[in-house]
């Protein structure tokens, strides 16, 4: 029996590649320091898993940004806008790599960043391939067969990990019409080929293709795709063996068909789908390896050894022990590091903490299953084991975990409090009656830049270099700033900047009973961004008014109307690590009453504008569209009771980002927000389509630019993206907004881009008709 690893996270135990990064994009290190932080990390990354006893320790698993993109550098599947600029300049390959992730505007260059979107239902975000006709590929980026090297001139013959071809190609888009991205495979797999042989070359003994997508509803000709790339790649590649690895659910009606897949070793994710085991046991052919994903990759709860050593005996039994194989469910990027970074116990209490295990604990967790499943544990792992049963014994007995009064609340939920008090026709008048604002209202979703001074504020709170007065005197400073800037450019709806917010899942978990959060347990958003999920333990409720005091500060500071500014219940649940005990439904509940209590408190402060944010209501959707409309019904509701207890004449409005719509719309309409800002300009307004085709009944604010770029976008591209959005909209319905909030832009980028941004908007009520208004 062997373990393996599918994946470590690879922003460093103290975010040292984040660090780096944003340095050298600031122009304050060079680009051989970001080599080096990088290669440190790779090493103690490997070292880790060596120590703790796993026998194949995954390489290619580290990136500079995102792996996707790794892999279209890799193919040489860059978008002509970056070779035209790229290599004309004295730039390295990590200048063109970081280019096509966020863009370049220097040296008199403009080029925009692809497409980011969301990875499977996770907050991580890839760099989506871009794919045009006849598209070509070719062995591009080494990256793969350097980093395969460096662990074996450390004594480890690691095992590769490759996005499979198949894929690699579903993750991507169609950037024209004319052709079917699945048809690129015969283009694509030479390039496989190709790497394949300079790793076989090196010594590779296993290489590991991540195939998510067969854990995914699949057409009959992906099917066939999956069927032909196997049997061409094992045909050209005898010796090498094989792991697919699926992860994120069940393989579904899938399993026939990866079983048959002729590969050495599968890999099935038995946390999210433990009752696939049977199916697939059945199915495996002779000789196949099964692979038992039964430490969770996604969340922070200590392994239940009794549960997942029950699953290894099992695959034992049917298979024997060579052939099955201990891992986690999926790659542990998505863990945060290591748990012996918290060590305040104010932070996290040692009762809660010793029912914890992050990335670190978890590579040993798989080596003690191993010792634990093997004829005769020693007594060091037998005495780990009583104590893994202790430790979760304590958690499901612990009183910090139950509260009756909060369960008796979801119980009472009634179907009016999940309903506006009139429909949106009457609340829109009664709305605009109140509220007076002009056509294409200008307003901005909620953060405002995050500088490295605010965040000094918090950090020095955190030290006790400064006090809650202090340090509130600073966010008032900010807020009243930004205020002021916002009124004198001349934005129609305000927002207060979110400035006391470190995050807006972290900032609410911090205030909610059940919640706790930790002081290093960052896992990577995007790029160089991380947040820190808290964690949810227990029943949740809301002590006391959490955004009250700032958004009525806020609102004391001007006469125009300040937007209240709130994350919604389903965000709050799927950017939380969220206990396993009960259902997300009923945990998703408790947050929504939690929320709504805080709108209606908004409300009685005299905030009019409340703005809940439900940027991850798509992200939480199954993979698999049988199980949509169960978990629509419930993230539905949650949002809809969140907001139902205010009255008409105000206005909820909703954010989302890095969605896509068309198959939920009819969703998105029951939730019934007066207004939705969404984030569109990346894909050019293409997302809205189908707001149009569906005729949406309420207001829309398409974003009009992108913020996760540093480049500044004009006025024109701007007044471009509204015509386009008219096309399909009428005017009467149409706001004006970025894609999403400004906290990772700078003050002088952000400021360029909302003067551009109210002087569009202005430009298109200059060009109302009464035609275009209806
Ligand atoms: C909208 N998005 C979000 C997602 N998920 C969330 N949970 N939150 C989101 O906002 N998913 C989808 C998108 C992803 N987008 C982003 C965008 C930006 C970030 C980001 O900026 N992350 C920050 C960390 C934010 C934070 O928690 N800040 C804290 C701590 C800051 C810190 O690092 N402090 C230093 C000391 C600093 C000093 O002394 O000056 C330290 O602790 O060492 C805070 O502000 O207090 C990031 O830096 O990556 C994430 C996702
Ligand atoms: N209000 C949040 C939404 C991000 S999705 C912000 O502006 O950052
Ligand atoms: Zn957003």
């Amino acid at each position: 029996m062997l373990t393996q690893n599918l994946g470590y996270p690879r922003i460093g135990g103290q975010r040292e590649l984040k660090k780096v990064c944003e340095n050298y994009w600031a122009g304050k290190t060079g680009y051989k320091n970001v080599l080096a932080v990088g290669k440190n990390i790779r090493h103690e990354n490997w070292q880790i898993q060596k120590d703790a006893g796993i026998d194949l320790i995954p390489s290619n698993d580290f990136s500079y940004y995102d792996h996707v993109l790794d892999h279209s550098l890799m193919f040489g599947a860059i978008p002509k806008r970056y070779n035209e600029v790229m290599l004309k300049q004295d730039n390295e390959e990590i200048d063109l790599y970081f280019a096509m992730a966020r863009g370049y505007q220097k040296n008199g260059f403009d080029v925009v960043a692809m497409e980011m979107t969301k990875w499977f239902d996770t907050n991580y975000h890839y760099i989506v391939p871009e794919f045009y006709k006849n598209q070509q590929f070719r062995l591009f980026s080494q990256k793969i067969v350097h980093e395969f090297y460096e662990a074996k001139q450390l004594g480890i013959v690691s095992k590769p990990v490759l996005i499979g071809p198949v894929s690699y190609l579903l993750l991507g888009k169609e950037k024209e019409a004319g052709f079917e991205k699945i048809d690129l495979i015969k283009n694509l797999l030479p390039v496989y080929a190709d790497i394949l042989t300079k790793l076989q070359d090196l010594g590779a003994e296993w290489i590991q293709f991540d195939e998510p997508f067969l854990s995914l509803d699949l057409t009959e000709k992906e099917q066939q795709v999956y069927r032909n790339t196997y049997k061409q790649l094992r045909k050209e590649f005898p010796r090498l063996n094989f792991l697919l690895a699926t992860y994120f659910e069940r393989l579904g009606d899938n399993a026939q068909l990866a079983t048959s897949l002729p590969v050495d070793a599968l890999h099935i994710d038995l946390v999210r789908a433990p009752q696939q085991l049977d199916e697939v046991l059945e199915l495996l052919p002779a000789k196949t390896i099964l692979s038992l994903g039964v430490v969770d990759g996604r969340n922070v709860w200590k392994n239940d050894f009794e549960q997942s050593l029950a699953a290894i005996q099992k695959a034992k039994d049917k298979l024997g022990a060579d052939r099955v194989w201990i891992a986690p469910s999926c790659s542990l990027i998505h863990s945060p590091c290591d748990l012996k970074s918290e060590s305040n116990n104010d932070v996290l209490t040692p009762e809660i903490k010793q029912w914890l295990a992050f990335a670190k604990q978890k590579v040993s967790e798989i080596a003690l299953l191993k010792s634990l499943s093997g004829n005769a544990p020693g007594v060091n792992a037998q005495y780990k084991l009583a104590g893994n049963i202790h430790d979760n014994t304590s958690r499901k007995t612990s009183i910090l975990i139950h509260n009756s009064s909060i369960k008796q609340r979801v119980v009472n939920i009634k179907e009016s409090d999940a309903q506006r008090k009139s429909s949106f026709p009457s609340r829109k008048q009664q709305q605009q009656a109140l509220l007076n604002l002009p056509l294409f209202a200008t307003t901005t979703i909620g953060s405002f830049p995050q500088t490295a001074e605010v965040r000094s504020w918090r950090s020095q709170l955190k030290k006790g270099a400064i006090n809650q007065a202090q340090y509130d005197l600073h966010i008032a400073a900010e807020t009243e700033k930004a205020v002021k800037w916002q009124e004198e450019i001349g934005l129609d709806v305000l927002v207060h900047g979110e400035f006391e917010r470190n995050d807006m899942v972290e900032y609410f978990g911090g205030q909610l009973a059940g919640f706790t959060f930790t002081q290093n347990g960052w896992v990577q958003s995007y790029g160089s961004r991380c947040v820190k999920p808290p964690i949810i333990y227990g029943d949740v409720s809301r002590p006391e008014a959490m955004t009250v005091k700032w958004s009525a500060y806020a609102q004391s500071l001007t006469n125009k109307w300040m937007k209240g500014m709130l994350t919604g219940p389903v965000t709050i649940l799927q950017w939380s690590f969220v206990r396993n005990d009960q259902p997300r439904s009923e945990t998703c509940m408790q947050i929504a009453l939690a929320i709504r209590d805080e709108v209606c408190d908004l409300e009685k402060a005299g905030i009019k504008i409340i703005q809940i944010d439900e940027p991850a209501i798509r992200e939480g959707l199954p993979l698999r569209k049988a199980d949509w409309a169960t978990y629509l019904d419930w993230a539905v509701k949650a949002f809809r009771i969140s907001a139902g207890g205010v009255q008409d004449d105000t206005q909820i409005h909703t954010h989302m980002c890095y969605s896509e719509f068309n198959d939920i719309i009819q969703s998105i309409a029951d939730m019934d927000a007066d207004v939705i800002t969404i984030e569109t300009s990346r894909s050019q307004m293409e997302l809205l389509d189908v707001f149009a085709d569906f005729k949406y009944p309420n207001e829309i604010g398409p974003g009009v630019y992108d913020i996760h770029s540093p480049r500044v976008p004009n006025k024109d591209e701007m007044t471009h993206l509204l015509k386009k959005a008219r096309a399909v909209i009428p005017d009467s319905q149409l706001w004006v907004n970025p894609d999403c909030g400004l906290k990772t832009r700078g003050w002088d980028e952000t400021k360029k881009a909302l003067t551009e941004m109210v002087a569009a908007a202005k430009e298109m009520r200059a060009t109302v008709t009464e035609a275009s208004i209806i």
